[in-house]
Formats: C-alpha cells, structure tokens, sequence
C-alpha cells in the first residue's frame, strides 16, 4: 500500500508512523508538512533515526490521488479543505480530527468555532468507531475517526444503553486526559509549570466531544438526550481513563450489565471487560490498542459506575484509523495492531 501522513510531524501523525512500520501492507510512506518543507525527518525526531530518514514533502493537492491510503492528523479546520475534493479519486481518506464527525454543520460551527467542511462531504463521510460500524466503514470512501474522549466513553457504554439496562437520561461522564491530547504544541495549558503537580478540569459544558458522544448514541443505541460530561487534564502523558455513573433500569443486575459488555465485544479483540479488579487504570493500555472496561454496580444507590482505559494516541488516535483502514482494505483488524502494553 502506498500511504501518505498529512501531519505527520503532530503525535498523532508520530503514532501513525510508529504502528504502520509493522504494518505488513505498509510498503511505501510518504510524510507530509505544511511547515517544515525539505527538512529530514530523523533530523527533527531522532528515535526515527534509520528508520525514517526521507524528507518532508510539501502538500500538492494534485498528487494526493496517487495514494492507496491518506491520512490526516491535522488541527481541526485543516482537513476539511483538504480533503472534498478527494473522495472518490482514488485514496481512502482518514482524517483523525474533528471536522467530519458532526453531521449537522452548525454543531460544528457552535462547538469547535470554526467554518464547517461542505455538507456533501461530511454526509459522505462514515463515523469510525470501529468496533459499532464496521459494514459502512468497509464501505467508506472517508472515515472521521472518533476523538479519544468520545472512543473511550462509547465503547464502555454503548453496549449498555442499546440493551436498556441503564439509565441513558441522566448520564454523567467523567474523564481524564494525559497532555499529549492537547497535540504537540505548547501552550499556557500544557506548559510544564502548569500540568505537573496539578490537576485541572477544563472546557466545562463546552468540551466539543460532548455534541459527539451524544450523536454517536443517538446513532448507535437510539437515545437522544443531553449528557453532562466532564474533562479533566491530568501529569501524565498519555492515557484517557473515563469513568461513566448511570442508574440501572428496574430489575437490573450488575451480572446483566457485565453479560451484555462481553456478548457485544466477544469478536472484538481489542475492548477488553476486565471483571475482576482492585487496581484499574491507563498503564495497562499504555502504547496498545486496547480499550479496556470495568463495571461495578452500587446497590446503595443502584447506579452503575462503569470505567474505561484507552491510549489516546492509540485507541483514541492513530491505532483506531489504522484499524479502519484494515476494515476498509479487507484485512483483519488486528494487522500491525498488536502491540502489548508498556505496562512500566
Ligand atoms: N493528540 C490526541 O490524543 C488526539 C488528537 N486528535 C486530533 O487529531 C488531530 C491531530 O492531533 P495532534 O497530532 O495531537 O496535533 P499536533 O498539534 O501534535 O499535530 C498537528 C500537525 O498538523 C500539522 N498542521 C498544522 N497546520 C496545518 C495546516 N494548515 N495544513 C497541514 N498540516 C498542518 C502540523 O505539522 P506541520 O507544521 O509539519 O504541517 C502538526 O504537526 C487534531 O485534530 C486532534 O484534535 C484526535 C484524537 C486524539
Ligand atoms: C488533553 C486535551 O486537551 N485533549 C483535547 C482532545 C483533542 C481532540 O481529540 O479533539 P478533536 O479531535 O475533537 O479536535 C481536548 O480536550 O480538546
């Protein structure tokens, strides 16, 4: 497969990189920048040193038909004029911002602020979840892959709202975020001095993956009501680790709810139902595709809390789309995925 990255000096076009070189179809790279035209890649990141040595092309439109495979790990905003005029040429298009994953264009303008891509190309473009969608993403000619928030709470309780065993009126979802989330460029918010030692919420009602979650269980469970979700960025590098808290439907056992998560994933390698469990958190995803779930009921308050672990560069990023793409070229899912965590 001849691939190109757009982005591909970002983290999430970094992961990309890191997993398509034990892609067994990933004969041929190309690296994209829209700033840095001409430079060596292994000069600017030298644990790519000998592995990936070739310069850094400037985008051409004209040229992007030429590949089996784009993806794009671009700033939101970006993709979207980039990509139109693509679909349909030649290349599968997997964008892993933002800008194709609301279908309705206002959404995207009130929540991201910014202009929203054409409303043919967003109706074209297939929602990436991998494990909830995978007819129409063999299908696709663009995927919007998830965000990391939005694959981590999904997958832990899609599975639960679609059998009705919970409560989907009234959720309250509460998640934390390792800083490379907020991509490789430094601000106030991410700079050293204000991430260590510390633990900040952010973005409070206006997160724009809450217009996201909301769609994706519309679409997939059929409920539509607003969520109350909540982000919070913690010292740690990489890692989502969101916690969901839902009161159960009459007659429902916590026995029930641990059924429905491993019927609905028992095909699906990579979400994992960790039953039993004193210690639960982001190192046992670390560098992996994994998304891995727990879920304990109250029966104090009969709510569930149910929590889930994923990578965001991996489950929440560039592992995802790679994962599309395999369902999009035929391939099993787990093709140049299976990296065990780096557990310490
Ligand atoms: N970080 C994460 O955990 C996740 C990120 N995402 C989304 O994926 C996307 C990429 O994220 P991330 O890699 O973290 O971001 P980064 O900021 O780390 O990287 C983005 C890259 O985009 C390139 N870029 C910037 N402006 C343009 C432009 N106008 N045209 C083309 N390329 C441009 C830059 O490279 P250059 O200057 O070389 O062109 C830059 O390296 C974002 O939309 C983000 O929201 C989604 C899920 C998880
Ligand atoms: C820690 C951190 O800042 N995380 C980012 C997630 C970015 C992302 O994935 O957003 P889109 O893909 O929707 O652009 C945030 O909360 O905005």
């Amino acid at each position: 497969m001849k691939i190109g990255i757009i982005g591909a000096t970002g983290y999430g076009g970094l992961e990309l990189i890191r997993l398509l070189h034990n892609h067994p179809e990933a004969q041929y790279i190309d690296l994209f920048t829209s700033s840095e035209e001409g430079i060596q890649f292994s000069n600017k990141y030298t644990h790519l040193m000998n592995i990936y040595d070739q310069a850094l092309l400037p985008i051409e439109h004209n040229r992007l038909t030429g590949y089996d495979v784009i993806f794009t790990s671009t700033p939101s905003g970006v993709s979207s004029e980039i990509l139109p005029s693509l679909i349909g040429r030649g290349p599968k298009l997997i964008d892993l911002s933002g800008d194709f994953r609301l279908k309705n264009p206002i959404d995207y303008e009130q929540w991201y602020q910014k202009t929203p891509a054409p409303l043919d190309a967003i109706d074209r473009s297939v929602y990436g979840l991998t494990e909830w969608n995978e007819a129409l993403i063999n299908q696709a000619s663009l995927i919007a892959n998830p965000g990391c928030y939005p694959t981590a709470v999904l997958l832990s309780l899609l599975p639960l709202l679609k059998e009705n065993l919970i409560d989907g009126e009234n959720l309250i979802i509460d998640a934390k975020s390792g800083v490379s989330g907020a991509g490789n460029k430094p601000s106030q918010m991410t700079h050293f001095s204000e991430t260590n030692e510390n633990t900040a919420i952010y973005k409070i009602h206006q997160h724009q993956h809450i217009p996201e979650i909301e769609q994706a269980i519309s679409m997939f469970a059929g409920i539509t009501s607003p969520i109350t979700f909540t982000t919070h960025l913690v010292p740690m590098t990489r890692g989502i680790l969101a916690t969901s808290y839902a009161s159960l439907k009459p007659n429902v056992n916590e026995k029930q709810l641990i059924s429905a998560l491993k019927e609905t994933y028992a095909n699906h390698p990579f979400v994992r139902i960790i039953e039993q469990s004193n210690k639960f958190g982001t190192n046992q995803v670390y560098g992996s595709n994994f998304c891995d779930i727990h879920v304990k009921v109250d029966p104090r308050t009969n709510r569930a809390t149910i929590v889930s672990v994923i990578d965001n560069l991996v489950k929440g990023a560039a592992g995802q789309a790679i994962q599309n793409m395999n369902v999009q070229f035929n391939l099993n899912q787990t093709t140049g995925l299976q990296q065990v965590p780096l557990f310490i």
